[in-house]
């Protein structure tokens, strides 16, 4: 797939960028965008996951417009919330974060969002909102100290990432994989779509599995 317009990922995620290009799509620029992530009080996950990629987008968007640079721009942005109940847990930066997020992982349920914000060249804003839960397994306290050993939740919400170690903790999936590692493929790509970016199917001469 290639595409006839130009797309900016409001991005400093590599995992986003890997995600984008696993769908044949090649983003023309990386634009991070740097927001106070701090739910607000009481604030639903599926929310907070809407209004931060919003607020990406919006920061993003508004720089390349500065730059003079945001005309003929698709311009996508993602942010992704983990969450147990209504409790929302942090991207763990510190090793205690990430222990705290596991022990309550550990033997339950938790949800993924994932909220997707797209402004258009016409400066439609367009957003979705991706679901998925997740089940892992109890952790013994080796697999925990183990896990935490390895570094592999460092920046990510919840404090795990599903596409190393922690997949072995996975007892079962409801909805989109790509979502929890931070872009939902199938929803992104029919938002690209919808929204009018062209692309050529062209996956012959593509990637491919590896
Ligand atoms: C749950 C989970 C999250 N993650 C990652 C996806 C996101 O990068 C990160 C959640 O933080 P986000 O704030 O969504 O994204 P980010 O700060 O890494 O990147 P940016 O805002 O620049 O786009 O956690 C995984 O990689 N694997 C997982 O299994």
């Amino acid at each position: 797939m290639s595409a006839l317009q130009k797309l900016v990922l409001a991005s400093g995620s590599p995992r986003r960028v890997e995600l984008l290009q696993q769908a044949g799509i090649e983003p023309d620029r990386l634009a991070p965008a740097d927001i106070d992530e701090t739910p607000l009080k009481s604030e639903h996950p599926r929310s907070l996951a809407r209004r931060l990629a919003l607020g990406k987008a919006e920061k993003a968007h508004e720089r390349l417009t500065q730059d003079g640079e945001a005309e003929g721009h698709y311009l996508l942005a993602a942010d992704t919330v983990v969450s147990v109940g209504r409790r929302i847990l942090p991207k763990a930066e510190m090793v205690d974060e990430a222990s705290n997020c596991l022990q309550l992982l550990s033997g339950r349920a938790h949800r993924v969002y994932t909220g997707l914000c797209l402004i258009t060249p016409s400066g439609k804003v367009r957003q979705r909102i991706v679901e998925t839960r997740v089940r892992f397994k109890r952790l013994s306290h080796e697999e925990l100290e183990s896990y935490l050993a390895s570094g592999e939740w460092r920046g990510k919400a919840g404090g795990y990432a599903i596409q190393g170690l922690a997949g072995t903790f996975v007892v079962k999936l409801v909805g989109s994989y790509t979502n929890v590692v931070g872009l939902p493929l199938y929803e992104t790509v029919n938002l690209l779509v919808a929204e009018g970016y062209k692309v050529h199917f062209n996956w012959l001469s593509g990637l491919g599995a590896r």
